[in-house]
């Protein structure tokens, strides 16, 4: 079974006169430690699809299996759990400007219960080594660069071994080079953990990371299979 199987995801936002349609029967699978970029352009509906994946939102029509969790009708307490096996990395980051980089990595562990503090300390510190920020781990996000603050959260995402990543515009605002750096390092971290990769991006600097790169327009998959060019 695949990590992420979608089949005739429809989702509308808003009701009655004001109901807005943005995904119409999408189909999706992502395999075992393979990596989909979803790209298209602004208002496709990648983020709202990305939530679904994430159980941030609840469905409306179609079939959902993620992590071998039937997501249409899925009670709130299983779409939270599911959370919790997922990591997530946005754009903006999100890393709370009060704790260190160590706190913020090791704070994404609590959720997963059954470590002490110093367990949970420790094993942010190696994420974080992992990522090549050994030396910046006591730092607030305030003095860290773009670029380390988005490793940050690629440390902070995969701290807690989630079964599957999902990323929205991860590299948006980077340069090229702390972009490409981010990615290289998700794709490095997650392949050799096996953990399949959903990244929304416009980005054409990190296409080549690729496995799949998949299309949307309109709320609908336009381009389905097309292989990503050989780096
Ligand atoms: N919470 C919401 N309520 C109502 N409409 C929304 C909401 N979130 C998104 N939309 C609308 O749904 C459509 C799809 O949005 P979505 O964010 O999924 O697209 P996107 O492809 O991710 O766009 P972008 O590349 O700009 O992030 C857009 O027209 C957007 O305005």
């Amino acid at each position: 079974m695949n990590p992420v199987e979608l089949s005739g995801i429809t989702f509308a936002y808003g009701e009655g006169a004001l109901r807005r349609e943005v995904l119409r029967e999408v189909d999706l699978s992502i395999a075992p430690g393979e990596i989909v970029l979803l790209t298209g352009p602004s208002g496709s509906g990648k983020t709202t699809l990305l939530t679904l994946i994430g159980a941030l939102r609840a469905m409306q029509d179609g079939q959902a299996r993620v992590l071998g969790q039937e997501l249409a009708g899925a009670a709130e307490s299983d779409r939270v759990r599911l959370r919790g096996r997922i990591g997530f990395i946005f754009q903006n980051h999100n890393l709370l400007g009060f704790l260190t980089a160590r706190q913020n990595v090791a704070m994404s562990l609590e959720l997963h219960g059954g470590m002490s503090e110093g367990e949970r300390l420790a094993r942010a510190g190696e994420m974080l080594a992992a990522v090549g920020l050994a030396d910046h781990a006591e730092k607030p996000p305030s003095r860290l660069s773009g670029g380390q603050r988005q490793r940050v959260a690629v440390a902070r995402a995969l701290a807690g071994e989630p079964g599957l990543i999902l990323a929205d515009e991860p590299t948006a605002a980077l340069d090229k080079v702390s972009g490409q750096e981010v990615v290289r390092l998700l794709r490095d971290l997650a392949k050799t953990r096996g953990v399949p990769i959903l990244l929304v991006t416009h980005d054409p600097r990190i296409l080549d990371i690729a496995d799949r790169i998949v299309a949307m327009e309109d709320g609908r998959i336009v381009q389905p299979a097309r292989a990503a060019q050989p780096a």
